[in-house]
């Protein structure tokens, strides 16, 4: 790992803090174990079904399908019964960006509903591409026959074992309603909502396969009288219970977490799927020049790991340092700046997957003034722990964490977002879901020079749209506005509106030929941003560590001297 990596930092956040750039929560909708409110819908066994339903019908031999988001069309299918699908689009749909498709949302909701449940870690990889359209049909249903499901799975690339285990392993969460298998599950009184838990416990465990082979299972996939509904014994006797007795007897969580693997990296063949997503022990985030109240400021975050609940960060100190890009002092010859953070904050639990782990954040934030003539370069940290051990640098591998260019960057205290009501549109018979769009005005800062730049424009993006079509992309030009110049920027605007829920965008400035672009900015809160006054940073001259490197080199010298002499 490399910072920056748009796509894996963009990743790991949600992974492993369960939320996307603007703090937005994905997890805490599941977490812990939650169930929909006035509901006895478990959220996990909502979001681990719709995994398997968007997944199931993968064609291994011509390569299509799988985990694809195309679910969001299907819902009209018998195969794809149950209110719990549009519940979990409706948690899904604002979380989906440039570098994160539907589909991987998807699957990390199945990730999210194993380890928030106290199910296994299931390690997580992005990547996926999605569907714009419905896929064929080919979920199997509680009445299919044996060899007809078994053909499914293994069309899906899952043996008559893997069936079994997949199946297993769902259904230790949740239930059959009333309300989607009246057949199975009586309602209550006045028609009421009742689900029928497939094992007694909410818990991700064995029980599910423990009370099947003890004959006390509940699990109405397997009890029900009329036998053409119980794919459950069907599927778990179809190897006279080989599979579901090494269930009960093996490591059951470790298994499911394989097998759901299996379950969320099954893709088109198109797909090529990131790296595993590992836990950054160090990250920066949020790494930006910008102008806040005419003063040009470089603002960061660093956020480092410790054990849940420990004390560890009321000792430690973090620095950040930084060089010049421009003048006598550039790449930190002779010196360099440094500054401690303006703010820190100790976060713990905020995904399930971090608290599976016994891991808390804290997140150290910077903000300095840049003296535009010398700009900045390239920045790193120092880590004192306070408690006798050696200070660590954080320095992107040894080659610091480097600012590609100081040209042209995104300057959200001089932009702003309205919501503006649009009249509902009739197209066809149906009414447009959402009723409003957003109006952004954005302002872009582009470094004065000996010439001016010949276009200022932004890419924009937004894949978190009401109903699920093909992502809004749209390309505007900036417009050079009448505002005076600041620390050495002038000022571009321009506008865009977006109906759909999280606008980012590339900007780009093109100067005397080259290219600069700011990748992934994020509109969110846009006018509520809070203002942190930046902290002034001191300067080190590398005198000392100068003179004491010519006594090395001094040392050394003589030594070979003395050496050849001898
Ligand atoms: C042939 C295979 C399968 C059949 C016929 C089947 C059938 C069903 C049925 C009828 C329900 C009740 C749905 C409702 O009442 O709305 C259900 C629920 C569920 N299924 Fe399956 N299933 C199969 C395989 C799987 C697999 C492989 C997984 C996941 C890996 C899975 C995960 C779930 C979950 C988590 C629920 C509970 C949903 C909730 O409580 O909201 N199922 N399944």
């Amino acid at each position: 790992y490399q910072w920056p990596s748009p796509q894996y930092d963009t990743l790991e956040t949600l992974l492993y803090e369960g939320r996307r750039g603007d703090g937005s929560s994905l997890s805490s909708l599941v977490h812990p174990c939650r169930k929909r409110p006035e509901s006895p819908a478990v959220i996990a066994a909502e979001w681990l079904r719709t995994a398997f339903h968007d997944m199931a019908t993968h064609d291994t031999s011509a390569g299509t399908g799988g985990l694809d988001a195309s679910i969001a069309y299907e819902l009209d299918r018998e195969e794809n019964f149950g209110a719990g699908f549009n519940s979990t689009l409706s948690d899904y749909v604002t979380f989906s960006n440039k570098y994160v498709s539907r589909a991987d949302i998807v699957a990390l909701g199945a990730v999210f509903a194993a380890a928030t449940c106290g199910g296994p870690i299931v390690p997580y990889q992005g990547g996926r591409l999605d569907a714009y359209v419905a896929g064929p049909p080919g979920v199997p249903e509680p009445q299919d026959d044996i060899s007809s499901i078994t053909a499914r799975f293994s069309g899906a690339g899952f043996s008559q074992s893997d069936m079994i285990t997949l199946t297993a392993c769902g259904h230790t969460v949740g239930g059959v309603r009333s309300t989607d298998f009246p057949q199975l599950v009586a309602p209550g009184p006045n028609n009421q909502l009742v689900i029928t838990p497939f094992d007694p416990t909410t818990q991700f465990d064995h029980s599910v396969v423990q009370h099947y082979l003890d004959g006390t299972t509940q699990n109405p996939l397997v009890i029900d009288q009329n036998k053409t509904m119980t794919s459950d014994l069907k599927i778990f006797s179809s190897d006279g219970n080989a599979t579901v007795t090494g269930l009960a007897n093996g490591d059951f969580a470790s298994t499911c977490g394989n097998i759901f693997n299996r379950m969320i990296n099954t893709v088109p063949s198109s797909v090529n799927l990131t790296d595993t997503i590992d836990l950054l022990p160090a990250k920066v985030s949020n790494a930006q020049l910008t102008i806040e109240k005419n003063q040009l400021v470089f603002k960061t975050q660093f956020r480092l790991t410790q054990p849940l609940n420990s004390t560890i960060s009321s000792t430690r100190q973090v620095t950040m340092y930084w060089c010049d890009r421009y003048g006598s002092a550039q790449n930190c010859k002779g010196s360099k700046h440094f500054a401690p953070s303006a703010s820190k904050l100790d976060e713990q639990n905020l995904s399930p997957v971090t608290q599976a782990l016994g891991i808390g954040f804290t997140t150290y934030s910077f903000v300095v003034p840049i003296d535009s003539t010398v700009s900045i370069s390239k920045f790193w940290f120092t880590v004192d722990s306070k408690n006798g051990s050696a200070v660590v640098t954080q320095d992107n591998g040894g080659n610091g964490y480097t600012l590609d260019h100081d040209q042209v960057f995104f300057v959200p205290t001089l932009s702003h977002s309205d919501l503006k009501q649009v009249s509902l549109q009739k197209r066809g018979g149906i009414t447009a879901a959402a009723n409003f769009t957003r109006v952004f005005q954005l302002t872009a800062a582009v470094r004065d020079g000996s010439s001016s730049p010949s276009r200022v424009y932004m890419d924009a993006q937004d894949s978190a749209q009401q109903g699920f079509p093909a992502p809004f992309t749209s390309t505007v030009d900036f417009q050079k506005n009448s505002s005076s110049s600041v620390a050495g920027y002038s000022f571009y605007t321009a506008n865009i509106e977006d109906a759909g829920y999280y606008l980012t965008f590339d900007l780009h400035g093109t100067i005397d030929g080259a290219t600069y672009t700011q990748d992934f900015v994020q509109t969110a809160f846009l006018d509520n941003t809070p203002y942190v006054a930046p902290v002034q940073g001191q300067v080190t001259n590398s005198a000392g560590r100068l003179s004491g490197f010519c006594l090395t080199v001094g040392i050394t010298f003589v030594g070979i001297l003395f050496g050849s002499l001898l």
